[in-house]
């Protein structure tokens, strides 16, 4: 029987947690709030063999194919240590550091000694990602390739847009890899997408994840952005992955992929994520206003504010809004807000 795999969980309060399994230090759970933001299929496995589906898998030393080993290489498939237990810093934010070194399984794929750290930070609406990795040998270099394959949930994939990417050339490895540049300011999927695009910016914002909020991505040293979701067909040929659930997952990963890192003798590589969720201030706004309206009764005056306030946060989901335009929108007949 396969080895069980263990979590290690981050509790910022206010029900901010973050989990990660050591199996691939792999990230299976950022709540905010409560409210989940990375999405992990149903028929993810746990047996601590096959990559997590789901979460924020590392990919390392391999993007993709792997003549050696497994795709996207060992780092997801192997138990990481724990370097420095949940610790709460100054600030109230949590940390943990994990960590991964060469052994026989890793050796016999990559005959390399290498050192990898990986520190990940829990804050109040961010999480952040460190990542180093050292070349103790005195005479030989290796390269690699590097990759958080993040996951976010969404209610709609098809509602979702993702900045930074306008102008990039990108790999698309659903047309034989070809080479083509972005010329969309947003990008949109709306069928199987598997693209690696080139000298991304350090900024992405992804529109309607959870709540029809955003979710911005800021990267260092991560020169790629993969965005992949496997859509219809492709996800029938996932088995640890829902056939009806490509809708709720869009893949946009922060890597060092399309070349590799090439690191001397006793140097180190260093990256970094940070992933935010910006503060909403429209449904702030809309939650001190009563609705009371023509053509609403009293008696449900608070079911429509529910659904505006919804409604709001998908149309606006980060932007100061104003809030009569909005409703007007919404609801053509005279509303009359009272602030509470
Ligand atoms: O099924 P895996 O090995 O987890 O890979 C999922 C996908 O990961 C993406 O990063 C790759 O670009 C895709 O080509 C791949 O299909």
């Amino acid at each position: 029987m396969a080895a069980p795999t263990s979590v290690v969980v981050l509790d910022r309060g206010n029900n901010t947690t973050c989990t990660i399994n050591l199996h691939g230090a792999t990230v299976v759970s950022w709540r905010v709030n409560n409210q989940e933001q990375l999405f992990v299929s149903k028929q993810a496995v746990f047996d601590g063999k096959k990559g997590i589906r789901g979460g924020i898998p590392f990919v390392f030393p391999q993007f993709g194919l792997w003549a050696f080993g497994p795709q996207h290489g060992f780092g997801r498939i192997v138990r990481w240590n724990l370097e420095k237990s949940p610790d709460r810093l100054p600030s109230g934010d949590m940390e943990v550091i994990f960590s991964l070194m060469d052994n026989e399984l890793t050796r016999s794929m990559w005959n390399y000694p290498f050192r990898i750290t990986y520190r990940l930070i829990l804050r109040e609406k961010e999480l952040h990602f460190n990542i180093g990795v050292y070349n103790p040998s005195k005479d030989l270099s290796f390269s690699f390739n590097l990759l958080l394959h993040t996951y976010f949930k969404v209610p709609d994939v098809r509602r979702c847009q993702v900045t930074g990417l306008h102008g990039c050339t990108y790999i698309d490895k659903t047309r034989d890899n070809a080479v083509f540049q972005e010329g969309r300011e947003s990008v949109t999927i709306s069928e199987w997408t598997d693209r690696i695009y080139q000298n991304t910016p350090q900024e992405h914002i992804i529109t309607n994840v959870v709540s029809g909020r955003k979710m911005r991505i800021q990267k260092y040293n991560f020169p790629d952005t993969v965005v992949w979701n496997p859509w219809v067909e492709k996800s029938k040929d996932i088995s640890d992955f829902g056939d009806d659930e490509y809708p709720n997952m869009i893949c946009v990963e922060s890597g060092h992929v399309s070349s590799p890192v090439v690191l001397l003798p006793g140097t180190a590589f260093e990256a970094s994520q940070i992933l935010q969720r910006p503060a909403a201030t429209a449904p702030v706004v809309i939650s001190s206003l009563a609705v009371h309206g023509r053509g609403v009764p009293p008696a449900q005056a608070s079911a429509v504010h529910r659904q505006v306030s919804c409604c709001l946060r998908d149309i606006q989901p980060s932007l100061p809004v104003q809030p009569s335009l909005v409703l007007h929108h919404l609801f053509p007949q005279p509303l009359i807000l009272v602030n509470n």
